[in-house]
């Protein structure tokens, strides 16, 4: 059994997440971690999380905590804590106040919670995990983002929209950046087995608009409804489900890696990885010519605004 702890707890993301954790039947403790001040939000949604496992039937023990160091004992630890952007802001703008939390908080995690695996949301996603793996410490096993695992669940919807087949059928990814530069690999995309290139409605797949729509996907709902919710929280509970149920699945994640790409790399970015209880391990691939060309292109803008986030970061001490 496991204990997972949400860090931005009383945050749009980091409520939803807690619920869809408490789902995960590997999952015995959740903690939530919120700022000082807030201890009557985390209360209250420790209180109504309870009725809701009471509801559902689910027996987690859930605890709130100001205190990063009560994270102590994670098996996962998430970081949702982070200012989001506004819907008129890329989320490139956000990238070093957010670094400022996530070095502070990876560093504390680092030394209290050496072996955890550390599961960073906090956008720029990609820098983000750069930041983290760095300042905590932890290997680049444990250290991992959201990535475009959520980009690629947006386009197999869209996919199977198109061809009018259930969701389960269709296989897809995106690499490279959650964010303009992502890359999606057609050439990996199948529906029920079948490359999609093979179908015979394949030579009308609206491709472009579909990618346009992917890419504007976070910035649309934001400007509707305030904040993307329920896709992320779904998003980060498959992603915890496969760490603790050692399920070795294939997700695209953000992730350390050396030049596993056709040797494209040092850089935290998007690439499939098999995950389990142990962490998180690239899948060296081979891609097509184009996607080759507009995944380095994503890596060298990733590494670009890392170094000067780590860079400012560095003075700023
Ligand atoms: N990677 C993805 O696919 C993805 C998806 C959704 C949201 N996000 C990102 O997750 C983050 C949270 O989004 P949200 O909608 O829940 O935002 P929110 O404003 O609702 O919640 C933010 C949380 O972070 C905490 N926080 C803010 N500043 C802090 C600080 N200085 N120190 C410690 N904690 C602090 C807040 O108290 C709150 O709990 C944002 O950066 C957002 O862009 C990423
Ligand atoms: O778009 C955002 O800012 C939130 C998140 O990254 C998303 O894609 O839903």
């Amino acid at each position: 059994m496991a204990k997972v702890t949400i860090l931005g707890a009383t945050g749009n993301v980091g409520t939803f997440a807690a619920h869809t954790i408490s789902e995960i039947p590997y999952v015995s403790d959740m903690l939530l971690v919120g700022r000082p001040g807030r201890e009557h939000y985390l209360a209250g949604c420790c209180r109504d999380l309870s009725d809701s496992f009471a509801a559902r039937g689910t027996d987690v023990r859930l605890s709130y905590s100001t205190d990063l160091l009560d994270a102590e004992g994670s098996d996962v630890i998430i970081c949702t804590a982070g200012v989001p952007r506004r819907a008129d802001q890329n989320r490139n703008d956000l990238a070093f106040e957010n670094a400022q939390i996530t070095a502070k908080t990876a560093e504390t995690i680092g030394q209290c919670a050496p072996d955890t695996l550390l599961f960073v949301v906090t956008n720029p996603v990609d820098v983000m995990t750069a930041v983290a793996l760095k300042y905590s410490g932890l290997k680049p096993r444990q250290v991992f983002g959201l990535g475009t695992h959520l980009d690629s669940m947006r386009l197999k919807s869209l996919i199977a929209r198109y061809f009018r087949v259930h969701v389960s059928e269709v296989h897809t990814r995106i690499i490279g950046e959650h964010g303009d530069s992502m890359v999606p690999l057609w050439s990996a995309t199948t529906i029920g087995g079948i490359r999609i290139s093979n179908l015979p409605t394949f030579s009308g797949l609206p491709a472009q608009e579909m990618i346009d729509t992917v890419k504007t996907s976070g910035e649309a709902i934001i400007r509707d409804k305030g904040a993307t919710v329920y896709g992320p929280g779904e998003a980060i509970a498959t992603l915890v489900r496969t760490i603790l149920g050692n399920e070795n699945r294939i997700l695209t994640v953000s992730r350390y890696i050396k030049r596993e790409i056709h040797g494209i790399g040092d850089v935290c970015i998007g690439v499939p990885a098999r995950i389990n209880r142990d962490g998180v391990f690239p899948i060296p691939l081979s891609l097509e010519e184009d996607e080759i060309a507009g995944f380095a292109e994503s890596v060298e803008k990733i590494r670009k605004i890392t170094a000067e986030v780590m860079e400012r970061l560095e003075e700023a001490r």
